[in-house]
This record gives C-alpha cells, sequence and structure tokens, in this order.
C-alpha cells in the first residue's frame, strides 16, 4: 500500500469503524515504520487535516457535484475529501497530482465506474478554487461552522456561553499547526543538556518563554523511537495538564490518589514533585489502562508510584480519610483538545454530554470521601463545556459543605497557553 492508500484506510477507521483518530494514526505509524519520514509525515497531514478540516471540505464538494456528499459511499467521500485537503491546504502537491492519484486509489478500492467523477468533481474545484461561496459573516453561527469546521449545535453552545469572538479564536486555534509539548524530568537531565539530546537526533525544539521545564518539539518522526523519551528524561504533557499539577501543590510525604489516572500524565508529574517521598497510587478501569500506568512508571523511573486497577465509582473503604491529594481528572467530552483530536468533534454529541456529567458526578461523589480533613480534592476536565465544570462545580459545593473552593480556572484554546482545560481546587475542612 502506498500513503495514500494508507491514508484512505486509517480514514475509513475512523469515520466509518469510529475508531479514535489518535489511536488509529498511532497504530498505522508504528507499524509502518519503514516507510521513509517524508511518506510518514505525508500520511500524517492528510489523515488529521482532512479530518479538521471535513465540514469545510463537505462545504466545497457540495458546491461542486450533483451528488451531495450525504448520499455518497464512504469511499469516493474520503477520497474527495483528502483530495480537497491536498489542493487547498498542500502547496507541495500538485493539483494534476492530487486528481490522478485520487482516481488511481478509486479503481484500485473497486470504484472504477466512479473515477470519472472523482476527477471531474477535483479538477472543477481545482479550477474554481477562487470563487467559493462561503456563507456569509453576518450569519455568524454557519459562518463559524463551515470556516472553522465545528459542528452547528457545538458553535450554537459556544456562542451562547463565550460569545461569538471568542468562539471564533477558539476555532482558529484549534485548526493550527501544534507541536507536541513535554515536560522535563528534571531531577534526571538538565533542561540544555536535554536540548543537546534532542538536536543531535534531528528534533526541532522550542523553549517556553515563561516555563522552564516545558519544551515544544517537532519534525521528529517516531517518539518511540527518540532516546531521550525511551529513557524517561521527558513525558508528553500539555501545558495546561501540567497546570493541574501545579495548582494541586503537592508537598514532600503527600499520600496522593489519583482516581482516572492513564495514560498517566498527572500521575508521574505528581510523583516526580514529591522527588521520591510519599505515594502517588494511579488507578484505571481496564488492564489495557494499567499496562499503560506501569509502562510510564517504569520509564520514568518512578519508586513512589503505584498502579492498581479500580472502578473509580465503586468506594474503596480501605483508602477513605487517608489522602492528602485525591486528584479527578475524570473521562469527559473533550471539546478542550480538539486540536490534537480532531474526529471527536463529529462524535461528540449534546446527549453524551449529559451522560458524562452524570458520571462526573457519580464519580465525585465516591472519591472526596478519601480525602483527609484539610487535604484536598482536585477536579479537572479537558473540556470547555460549562455543564460539566463550573456547574458541576456549583453541586458539588451545595451537595458537599464540608469542601471549600480553593481555586477555578477555565482555560480556553487561544486565550490561554495549552488545551482548552477545567480546574477546580476544594479543600476538606478540618471540622466535618
Ligand atoms: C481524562 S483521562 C485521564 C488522563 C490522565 N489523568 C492523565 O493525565 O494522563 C480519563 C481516564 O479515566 C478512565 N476512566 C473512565 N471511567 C473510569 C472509572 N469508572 N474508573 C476509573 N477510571 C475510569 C479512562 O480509562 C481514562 O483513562
Amino acid at each position: 500500500m502506498n500513503e495514500r492508500e494508507l491514508a484512505l484506510e486509517v480514514l475509513l477507521q475512523i469515520v466509518k469503524e469510529g475508531e479514535f483518530s489518535h489511536i488509529a494514526l498511532r497504530q498505522v505509524l508504528a507499524q509502518y515504520q519503514y516507510l521513509e519520514k517524508r511518506k510518514r509525515a505525508f500520511l500524517t497531514k492528510v489523515v488529521e487535516g482532512t479530518l479538521e478540516r471535513m465540514i469545510e471540505l463537505d462545504h466545497v464538494i457540495n458546491c461542486f457535484s450533483k451528488t451531495s456528499t450525504d448520499r455518497m459511499k464512504p469511499e469516493i467521500l474520503l477520497i474527495l475529501r483528502s483530495g480537497v485537503y491536498q489542493l487547498f491546504y498542500m502547496d507541495s502537491v500538485p493539483d494534476s497530482a492530487v486528481c490522478n492519484e485520487a482516481v488511481k486509489l478509486a479503481k484500485r478500492k473497486g470504484f472504477a465506474p466512479l473515477a470519472g467523477f472523482v476527477n471531474g468533481v477535483l479538477r472543477n474545484i481545482a479550477r474554481h478554487r477562487k470563487e467559493i461561496p462561503y456563507p456569509d459573516k453576518k450569519e455568524i453561527k454557519k459562518y463559524i461552522s463551515v470556516r472553522y469546521s465545528l459542528p452547528e449545535w457545538l458553535v450554537d453552545q459556544w456562542v451562547k456561553e463565550y460569545g461569538a469572538e471568542v468562539t471564533e479564536q477558539m476555532g482558529q486555534e484549534f485548526l493550527k499547526e501544534q507541536p507536541l509539548t513535554v515536560h522535563i524530568h528534571t531531577d534526571r537531565i538538565d533542561r540544555q543538556a536535554l536540548i543537546a539530546l534532542l538536536e543531535q537526533e534531528g528534533v526541532c525544539v522550542r523553549q517556553d518563554d515563561t516555563y522552564a521545564d516545558v519544551l515544544y518539539l517537532s519534525e521528529y518522526d517516531y517518539l518511540g523511537k527518540v532516546s531521550g523519551f525511551q529513557k524517561g528524561y521527558f513525558q508528553v504533557q500539555d501545558i495546561s495538564s501540567m497546570e493541574v499539577v501545579r495548582l494541586a501543590e503537592p508537598k514532600e510525604g503527600d499520600q496522593v490518589l489519583d482516581v482516572c489516572a492513564a495514560p498517566g500524565g498527572k500521575a508521574v508529574h505528581m510523583a516526580q514533585q514529591l522527588h521520591g517521598t510519599g505515594q502517588v497510587e494511579a488507578r484505571d478501569l481496564t488492564d489495557y489502562k494499567i499496562e499503560q500506568l506501569e509502562e510510564n512508571r517504569i520509564r520514568n523511573g518512578l519508586s513512589n508510584m503505584t498502579v492498581k486497577k479500580w472502578d473509580a465509582r465503586i468506594l474503596d473503604e480501605a483508602a477513605v480519610g487517608q489522602k492528602d491529594i485525591v486528584l479527578a481528572d475524570l473521562p469527559c467530552s473533550g471539546l478542550g483538545v480538539l486540536g490534537r483530536k480532531p474526529d471527536l468533534k463529529y462524535k461528540m454529541t449534546r446527549d453524551m454530554t449529559k451522560s458524562l456529567c452524570a458520571l462526573q458526578k457519580e464519580i465525585l461523589e465516591v472519591v472526596r470521601q478519601y480525602v483527609k480533613p484539610g487535604g484536598k480534592l482536585v477536579y479537572s476536565t479537558c473540556t470547555i463545556n460549562r455543564e460539566e465544570n463550573e456547574e458541576n462545580t456549583r453541586w458539588f459545593l451545595e451537595r458537599f459543605p464540608e469542601f471549600e473552593l480553593r481555586k477555578q480556572e477555565q482555560r480556553l484554546p487561544g486565550i490561554h497557553k495549552g488545551d482548552g482545560f477545567y480546574l477546580a481546587v476544594f479543600r476538606k475542612c478540618t471540622e466535618a
């Protein structure tokens, strides 16, 4: 299979079979490690870009096709979408190559009778790309939805919650190319030494202007092959996730419980902050997640972190009243990380956010019992949906008056640094 065929296969897995984009891409990149770096980069860009811009791409296709996109076969629709993406957003690929390769792909996939249709639509779009009618800015919700490929229900909700200007800024931010943010394990390596090591291996490194323990990486091929990663000199973590650990303010000797910990970014960071003292117990639901946590613990050389399979909805009597910090970084709608997981915006629905909200309440109700008097419960989500965030916090404070709210922060993409994230720190009163 060439890189275009692979890209189509990955897109089909995501769009037709419901696989998550980051998982499907990670698997194919791990499987095809022998492909040239240039081809792997092409595959990644076509898959991520097509997903990111899908609503806009469909709008363009519908301007030129007699058959509307919702009536097309998934293979043909994805060949067209990825073709239009290359025409509009990948200058390095000539128009003729985009059209010819799309036609070949349609034939190879058993759609020879539709090859002429694919060719006609793509060539027409290439010829008229400057004349495509977009919704007028006066119809602001429609405009934002098409320009930034955000489903209308989400635009509608965000315009109500944050206003049209902020919604547009967030839409722009999600479409920007995101470098990989990493947190340096400063107990194990100094920043300059790590930068030198990464650059020797051809990785492009940028420093942050505020945080001395943060680097931004790009131009690497496969993270698993980067020696600094293998040796646990850094871990992948976004600035907003780091902020959760900073706001929790772990002190040496603390007993910490992370109730929904995989893949382990915050648990690992928290254990590092304890400098070999105290203990971080990292829990999650499945064997696969537990393996991820254990692998992270070992790579980062942490003796003060343990891993346990446990359903956070079930009360663990032995842990009641035992913890200085309980971290509840809970399953959520993920709407703050659409820049990294672009397919999520098409999969999430209002009903799903409602049931996530109920799950968050259920877990909070149980895990707050593990906090010692005077200890902290840290609640966080990677979403920007008020119902899962501020409204859950209000509900929690009303229901459990033994907790007081110490800090609360809603980080918005494009407004604050890093992913969209919500953080709340509750302190349990010493006298219940
Ligand atoms: C937002 S992620 C956690 C990210 C993690 N804190 C980090 O920093 O890497 C939420 C996690 O909750 C886990 N989860 C979902 N339901 C759970 C439950 N009932 N009990 C324990 N973990 C659960 C998921 O498997 C997922 O790994």
